[in-house]
């Protein structure tokens, strides 16, 4: 898994096409979604992940909080992005990561969206810019 997260004044998505077959079925209303002062955190769910993927959602889960803890951030966007890695996984295996993913980080009290899956979406971003605004961090599961 790799993660780029972006702490920012607001990010911004809106659906546009298809980038799969068949992506994510989505409502009206996700097909665009906002959220201020946030954690945004950019995705890639790898083909290594496949062999362990609830240990890759709790070392992600365990990043995110630290960093945001270390920046002040109660807020998450899960962004799901496919162009942090060569080595992608199966598009049902990432899916159900970035949920269980989702999942957790409300469980530990964060306000969370997540953008839909499988579509191309246009997005903005205003990045905060201080030292810690920009991190990357890739995780690998241990068996
Ligand atoms: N492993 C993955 N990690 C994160 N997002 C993914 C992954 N696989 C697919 N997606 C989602 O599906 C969208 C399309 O994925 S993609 O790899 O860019 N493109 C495709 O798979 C097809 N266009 C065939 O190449 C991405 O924008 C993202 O929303």
């Amino acid at each position: 898994m790799r993660m780029l997260l972006i702490h920012s004044d607001y990010l911004e998505y809106e659906v546009k096409d298809k980038a799969l077959k068949s992506p994510e079925p989505i409502s009206e209303e996700q097909k665009k979604g906002r959220l201020e002062e946030v954690l945004a955190v950019f995705m890639s769910v790898e083909k290594a992940d496949e062999t362990n993927p609830e240990e890759v959602v709790e070392k992600a889960v365990a990043e995110i909080k630290d960093v945001a803890s270390q920046v002040k951030a109660d807020r998450i966007f899960v962004y799901p992005f496919a162009h942090l890695s060569s080595e992608l996984a199966k598009p049902d295996v990432a899916l159900k990561v970035l949920q269980r993913i989702e999942e957790r980080l409300r469980e530990e009290g964060f306000e969370v969206k997540r953008a839909p899956f499988g579509y191309y979406k246009a997005f903005r971003l205003s990045c905060k810019g201080h030292p810690l605004a920009e991190l990357s961090r890739t995780i690998v599961p241990s068996g």
